[in-house]
């Protein structure tokens, strides 16, 4: 019998690091959830437990605090966090070939104190999550941009009708409904070097103003309108991917009572979910695309 070692990464998971930059007035923080995963020369770690190959997942962890200081301008952005925390495991350290680093951003709003930004105090903005993943193998540097948990709901403006129709079809045809979705988005950037917050700041406009403005015919649409117009503003970006749940919001039956619902109460179920899933392709980058799993977290599904 033989068996050949596949895929393996490993590092430290979910290092929570905060960066207060206090030299300046006001002071600005950011709030990070690091993830680090390597590959490279490790077959013997796992086939004899001979370590001597081994960056322990502890030292990753401190190189993500090191960083959070030593790095310190870099550390104002998920992006340029990423590129330099990945750029030095694969450069400075010889078994380790591709580095992935993963980072959730928490936002905090600044807080006001009798009328006027307040200097020192926040508050968490308990809403989306900014990602970024960025994926190095010494030769290929990998960017991806994203958010998560984006939340958003528009009570009109959708229809869903026309579709196939077999024994199992009872969804009634709808020219008004509620659509709503958690949007998980990620977007590959073709260049290593940009202004990361605008470049966040407007793909997240650009989605958000599409999916309100849209008139939808299916979720499906929406989505590829959302990644088609983040594209067109941005050239830039290389590929858009979506996961999206469509949180159904079913119309209550109110006339045991005697009341009439004309699209006014609903109820929010919580699964099962529809699940759209899609990429849209920047067409002027398609032959600089990255194989599935290169440079996006599969944990969306692909
Ligand atoms: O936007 C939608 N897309 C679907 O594929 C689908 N399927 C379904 O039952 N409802 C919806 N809505």
């Amino acid at each position: 019998m033989s068996v050949t070692l596949g895929h393996n990464q490993y590092g430290k998971a979910e290092t929570r690091v905060v960066r207060v930059y206090r030299d300046s007035d006001p002071h600005e923080i950011v709030d990070y959830n690091v993830s680090v995963a390597l590959s490279g020369d490790f077959e013997e770690i796992h086939r004899t437990g001979d370590n001597s190959n081994c960056l322990t997942t502890d030292a990753t962890k401190n190189t993500v605090n090191a960083f959070a200081k030593e790095y310190s301008e870099a550390a104002r952005q998920p992006e340029s966090f990423g590129i330099a925390l990945a750029k030095h495991f694969v450069d400075d350290t010889a078994p380790v070939t591709r580095a992935r680093i993963k980072l959730e951003m928490y936002p905090w709003n600044r807080l006001s104190h009798d009328g006027t930004p307040h200097p020192h105090a926040f508050a968490r903005d308990g809403g989306y999550v900014r990602t970024a993943t960025v994926t190095y193998d010494g030769t290929n540097l990998w960017v991806v941009s994203g958010v998560q948990d984006y939340v958003v709901l528009k009570t009109t403006d959708s229809e869903f009708w026309g579709y196939l129709q077999d024994k199992y079809t009872t969804l009634k045809p709808t020219h008004d409904r509620v659509m709503a979705t958690s949007v998980t988005g990620q977007w590959w950037h073709t260049d290593s070097e940009a202004d990361w917050a605008k470049s966040y700041d407007s793909a997240v406009a650009t989605m958000s103003s599409v999916f309100a403005g849209h008139h939808s015919l299916a979720l499906q649409q929406t989505m590829f309108a959302m990644g088609e117009a983040m594209i067109a503003e941005q050239p830039e970006i290389g590929e858009v991917r979506f996961s999206l749940p469509n949180k159904h919001h079913f119309v209550i039956d109110l006339s045991p009572y005697g009341l009439e619902n004309p699209n006014e109460v609903f109820h929010a179920d919580d699964r099962p979910y529809g699940f759209i899933e899609g990429t849209i392709h920047n067409d002027l980058h398609k032959d600089a695309a990255p194989a599935p799993n290169q440079a996006f977290d599969p944990g969306q599904g692909w």
